[in-house]
């Protein structure tokens, strides 16, 4: 463990890409600040564009930044970049294999790029944390998408890296597969590894992550523990119960959505209102409540509230 007991500390980073051809210069990062606890499963959410990948890739060291300082496990990239280097392993977005390659050919492969003795390779368990023991000698390009991606997160790991970055693990990936990419998460995070991670599925971050960050447009709008943005969120659900009657006219704010089973969801803001506000519209026009809840805020309620334009 470093001294400072965080996996990462970044401060005043700021990215702009430079013009090309009649695309002018793209400011991405606006001087972004973020701590992130050694240990944590650390979400980095935001919209297309926020600036996410390209806080990863300078991490990870394959973007250079235009200003600010990066630590990753207690070593300034400027200063120590082996070292920081080293640290931090990232599982890319891209499925970018060497389709001639087997399964533990390119783990080999990427250990000779990292530098491990051979000695201190783990190949074979890696091969077996991420399911692809059979297909160790199979050419690569015969996997699957989802044994592909499982291979991505083995090749992230063969330097031991004491941070994890995931951009965007499960995107377009299958349940019974996303159930597998976060069970080994989970169990590479209990063996102390701090797990960084981008998804634009809010279930799984809120799910998943102890404390979460939503950027948007190169800028931080939050961070905090995911119970704490919870907590702080100004939006709770009333569902009903009902038949096919028509829905009465509402209190001002509340929006209605009809789900199935005769069930209709009414959002609204608890610092403007009490459901009973919401029942006694209902009511006062004849429609009968069957069956009543509430739902408490999701992620997906903070994300919309900070990143409506
Ligand atoms: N190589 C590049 N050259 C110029 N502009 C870029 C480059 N890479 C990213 N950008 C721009 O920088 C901004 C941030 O992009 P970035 O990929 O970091 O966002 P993101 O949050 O990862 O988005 P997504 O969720 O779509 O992956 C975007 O406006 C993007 O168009």
């Amino acid at each position: 463990m470093n001294e400072t007991q965080n996996a990462i500390e970044i401060t005043g980073l700021r990215k702009t890409y430079a013009a090309s051809g009649k695309a002018p210069p793209k400011e991405a990062l606006k001087g972004i600040d973020l701590t992130i606890p050694a240990g944590s499963i650390y979400g980095l959410l935001g919209p297309n564009g926020a600036g996410k990948s390209t806080t990863i890739n300078i991490m990870a060291g394959l973007v250079n930044k235009t200003a600010g300082n990066v630590v990753i496990w207690g070593f300034d990239q400027d200063v120590n970049p082996r070292n920081s280097r080293a640290a931090i392993g990232v599982m890319p977005q891209e499925l970018n294999i060497d389709p001639f390659l087997s399964p533990r050919a390119s783990l080999e492969v990427q250990a000779g790029l990292y530098g491990v003795p051979r000695s201190e390779r783990w190949t074979d368990e890696l091969l077996a944390l991420v399911g692809l023991s059979d297909q160790a000698e199979s050419y690569s390009r015969n996997l699957s998408g989802g044994m592909k991606r499982r291979l991505l997160l083995a090749k992230a790991l063969v330097h031991r890296p004491q941070v994890l970055v995931l951009d965007e693990p499960t995107a377009g990936v299958d349940i019974g597969l996303r159930e597998m990419l976060w069970q080994n998460v989970r169990r590479l995070n209990e063996l102390g590894m701090t797990v960084i991670l981008t998804t634009h599925y809010l279930e799984e971050a809120e799910q998943m992550c102890d404390r979460i960050a939503i950027i948007d447009r190169g800028e931080v709008l939050v961070e905090n523990s995911t119970e704490a943005l919870l907590a702080g969120a100004d939006g709770k659900t009333l569902v009903i119960a009902t038949d096919d009657t028509p829905l009465p006219a509402l209190p001002d704010g509340v929006t209605a959505e009809r789900r199935d089973a005769g069930r209709v969801a009414f959002s609204y803001a608890p610092s403007q209102m009490q459901p009973d506000a919401i029942i006694d519209a209902l009511r006062g026009g004849g429609l009968p409540i069957r069956d009543i809840a509430i739902e408490q805020p999701r992620l997906e309620d903070v994300f919309v509230e900070l990143t409506r334009h």
